[in-house]
């Protein structure tokens, strides 16, 4: 007869541990699951992919019913565990099922905590902990426009992302002065809270909630000072509390969570916990690496009593990395400054870059990064080690980002024993021995066999490089492919080849007949879709706005405290009196917060408010300078032959042709060119998507550059004599770039990804394709027009963008 093993808690913690005990003895015990939620094992962590859009509800589940059933496990779903008898050792659920066990499991997590202010009965009060709280924020989305999250820890800025992916408008109110208090010190809270700020979302930093306002629906927050915040909507994320009180009823040993030994077991005979509701030394985890660790010692605990002469459980090192696309944070072990602790620092206020790792007595105890986190599994490995750093050179601890290190993968220099999965304890050595031992050839087979990956996905990227290292140029094709978002498995290539095979042409088109698993789409396909049929399509296509990012909707730059900035067009940076005399007047009359001189030559008009933009537009009189779109920037021009005594060509004259015939355009990524009439480039054509610079009697025509976070020089496309051929070959590489990048790729990434010479030999060598491209670019510019033009003269246009006071937001 096989022993009988029960788990309460059919959820991430209780599932690993069984999923442990079946790979080390599979006919040992008699299993029976009881689970409270209506559902299999789903991955609780992926519900901020779920939320955010990237994936369905039907993509997070681990373990499906037939797992269950071919492993011989019975399942009860949506019927908790009420009772125990642990002198008799049987458990009874809710739906009046008694069950005998020789070994019983709890596993039954943790509850979100609900802070209990005046009001928070109201319906649309909610936590964000399962798929029922998931489901509910997207309908409540639906109906409503304002959310106020209270909590700027992980959970409440994943919710906040999400909502906003959802259109809404979103609050985040915390209590602490900087966010994710518990895993950032100041300056990387700060770098986050400003990149949130520039996503969209806004924060109320120092305010504790004293009641939420409405009569019968939530209508807003009062804070303790008396401020007073309007929400349709409100989510909790202010912490977790271990779910217990099945075990308090069963007289287990509780703290804060049931108390456990080193072996997983509970005070009573045969009863263990693992997981959020299990108390180890006395720290209650919250994060799935530690409760996995957990899971491995109880299986093999339970497997094999005898191995109870190994050391058992230790504690772990905890580390966290948010799960908010566009924001790069990991934090581990001990960060803060405090006595006998020192740290090394690197603050790149350029590039965004954030590094701090904290050493005590001669060790890494803790890191914080922000802005790059490849060199977080180095320092968790030293963390782990306890590695002596005495001989190093501390410095070395953070290398720089410069050289070959850049552009190839940090795997190429990890050690067989660093870790590439944290979630999972997943080591690079293991991956690669599983690739070679089982013939994996694809991440979903290494995730499968390995768990990499398995969890946050926060390790994908690094997994498909280990893969691609060990394997070379037998890598599964297969695998290489990156579907849009999680709403389909179609690439950006994919969507492009259906719409022009299948004739598509609007949006919920596409989404439709390519079986889109979110019939909605999200904030990363929309606008990607939005974008490739206006690029297939350019006389024909009539531009979904409700599919682009706010800026582009308003024609306006949201700024952090929500007003917006106006920058006019000046061509090629030039500008004249009557000119600054209008920007003047407007700034005077509609009382601008800050006149400001672009990067880009231009004069950015900031602090206005969303109604005020129409008259503003009206007032100047001036074509919009796009300096929000997905479209050509700015032509920065030097001043050339004209005034300056190195100038050999009419830089400011090529310049303002340029900016004149390409505004407007629709690209992949915004756009920034250059004009210099001379190699000492001072209009730093070098950093530039299109960076043209004067050489005697020539023009030497440089693509790919970027000045921004990525900071690249431009590669050398080609010399030409004339200004017809600059403006010939600038047409064929935008409209080869404008078919073939990806949506959201920059010029410096496109050319990185398929190379210069291939471009080459598409814009320059093949004449035939060169003067193909040349004509589709006119085809491409002919319908365009100024949209702060058409706004002041169609009525409609302004009164559902600027007057409506719930016009959506989506960020990017
Ligand atoms: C949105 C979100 C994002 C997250 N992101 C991350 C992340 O990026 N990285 C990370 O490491 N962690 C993350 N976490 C935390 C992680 O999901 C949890 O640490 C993990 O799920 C805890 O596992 P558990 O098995 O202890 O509890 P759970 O996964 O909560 O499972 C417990 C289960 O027991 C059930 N149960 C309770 N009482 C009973 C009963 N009496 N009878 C039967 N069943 C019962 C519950 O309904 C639940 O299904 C995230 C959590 C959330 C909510
Ligand atoms: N990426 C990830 O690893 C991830 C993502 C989501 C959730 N989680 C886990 O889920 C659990 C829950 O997450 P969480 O963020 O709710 O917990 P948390 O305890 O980490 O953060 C809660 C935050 O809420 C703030 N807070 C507390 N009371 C408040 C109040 N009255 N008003 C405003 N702010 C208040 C706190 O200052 C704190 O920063 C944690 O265990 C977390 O580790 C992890
Ligand atoms: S790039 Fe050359 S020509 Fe242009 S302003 Fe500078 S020095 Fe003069
Ligand atoms: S690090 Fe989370 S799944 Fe690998």
């Amino acid at each position: 007869m096989k022993e009988k093993l029960i788990l309460i808690g059919n959820g991430m913690a209780g599932i690993r541990t069984l999923e442990e005990i079946l790979k080390r003895n599979p006919d040992r015990f008699e299993i029976t699951v009881f689970g409270k939620e209506p559902h299999p094992n789903y991955n609780r962590i992926l519900l901020s992919s779920v939320l955010q859009g990237d994936t369905g509800v039907s993509d997070i589940v681990l373990n499906d019913y037939d797992w269950y059933k071919n492993n011989n496990i019975t399942l009860y779903v949506g019927d908790p565990v009420v009772e125990i008898d642990t002198k008799n050792q049987v458990v009874y659920s809710e739906g009046g099922i008694s069950s005998s066990y020789d070994h019983l499991i709890f596993a039954t997590g943790s509850n979100p905590f609900m802070l209990p202010l005046p009001g928070a009965d109201k319906k649309d009060v909610m936590a964000f902990r399962d798929i029922k709280d998931c489901e509910k924020m997207i309908e409540a989305s639906k109906k409503y426009k304002k959310a106020a999250v209270i909590g700027g820890g992980l959970l409440g800025l994943e919710a906040a992302r999400g909502l906003l992916n959802l259109d809404m408008e979103v609050d985040v109110i915390h209590l602490a002065d900087h966010l994710m208090e518990r895993q950032l010190d100041e300056p990387a809270a700060r770098m986050l809270k400003e990149e949130l700020v520039s996503q969209g979302m806004r924060f109320h930093m120092g305010k504790q909630t004293e009641r939420i306002l409405g009569k019968e629906n939530v209508e807003g927050l009062r804070f303790k000072d008396g401020q007073v915040l309007d929400a349709d909507i409100v989510v909790m994320a202010v912490g977790i509390k271990p779910n217990i009180d099945l075990a308090q009823k069963t007289k287990l040993e509780t703290n804060r969570a049931i108390v456990i030994n080193d072996y997983m077991e509970t005070s009573a005979k045969n009863v263990y916990a693992v997981g959020e509701c299990a108390e180890h030394r006395g720290i209650a985890y919250g994060l799935v690496a530690p409760l996995y660790e957990q899971g491995k010692v109880l299986a093999e605990h339970l497997c094999d009593k005898e191995r109870k002469l190994k050391p058992g459980y230790q504690g772990s090192l905890v580390y966290t990395q948010l799960k908010v696309s566009g924001v790069d944070v990991f934090s581990a072990g001990q960060f803060q400054d405090q006595e006998g602790y020192r740290a090394i620092r690197v603050h790149d206020e350029f590039d965004g870059i954030y590094k701090k790792v904290v050493v005590k007595d001669n060790k890494v105890v803790g890191a914080v990064l922000f802005g790059d986190t490849s060199d977080s599994p180095r320092l968790l490995d030293m963390m782990k080690k306890g590695e002596d750093i005495s001989e190093m050179n501390k410095v070395a601890l953070l290398p720089s980002e410069n050289g070959d290190a850049a552009t190839e993968s940090p795997v190429a220099s990890m050690a067989a024993e660093e870790t590439i999965c944290g979630c999972n304890g997943v080591s690079k050595g293991a991956i690669v021995q599983a690739i070679h031992e089982q013939g994996l050839s694809t991440v979903e087979e290494i995730k499968q066999y390995t768990n990499a990956a398995r969890s946050c996905g926060g390790c994908k990227p690094l997994v498909n490089d280990v893969l691609a290292l060990t394997l070379g140029d037998e890598v599964a094709g297969a695998d290489q492919k990156e579907p849009i978002c999680g709403c389909t498995d179609y690439s950006h290539e994919e969507v492009v080849e259906e719409i022009k095979e299948k004739g598509l042409t609007h949006t919920r088109e596409v989404m439709n007949v390519l079986g889109w698993k979110n019939d909605e789409g999200c904030s990363k396909c929309r606008p990607a879709i939005n974008y490739y049929l206006g690029m297939v399509k350019p006389l024909e296509y009539e531009d979904d706005h409700t599919s682009r990012f706010i800026n582009e909707r308003v024609h306006a730059n949201i700024q952090n405290d929500g007003t917006y900035s106006v920058v006019p067009r000046m061509y090629g940076g030039v500008t004249d009196s009557d000119q600054l005399r209008k920007i003047a007047d407007v700034a005077d009359k509609y009382k601008v917060g800050l006149l400001k001189v672009t990067g880009g030559q231009r004069i950015d008009l900031l602090g206005v408010k969303k109604e005020d933009l129409p008259s503003i537009w009206s007032d100047l009189d001036m074509p919009s300078g796009y300096a929000y779109g997905k479209t050509i920037r700015t032509v920065k021009t030097c001043v050339g032959e004209d005034f300056c005594r190195f100038g050999t060509q009419d830089s400011i004259g090529l310049g303002v042709q340029i900016e004149k015939k390409y505004e407007r355009l629709n690209t992949p990524h915004k756009v920034k060119m250059a004009v210099s009439a001379c190699p000492r480039n001072c209009a730093e054509s070098g950093i530039k998507d299109i960076g043209i610079v004067g050489v005697e009697g020539a023009w030497e025509m440089y693509v790919g550059g970027n000045g921004g976070v990525d900071l690249r020089g431009g590669d050398l496309l080609c010399k030409v004599k004339t200004s017809e051929e600059v403006l010939d070959t600038i047409s064929a590489f935008l409209q080869y770039y404008r078919e073939d990048a990806r949506y959201l790729e920059r010029t410096s990434h496109w050319v990185e990804r398929v190379g210069l010479d291939h471009i080459r030999s598409v814009v320059m060598d093949d004449q035939e394709e060169r003067q193909a491209l040349i004509e589709r670019m006119e085809v491409a510019l002919s319908p365009l027009k100024d949209p702060w033009k058409d706004i002041v003269e169609d009525e409609a246009k302004r009164k559902e963008l600027f007057e409506n006071k719930n016009v959506q937001v989506t960020q990017q």
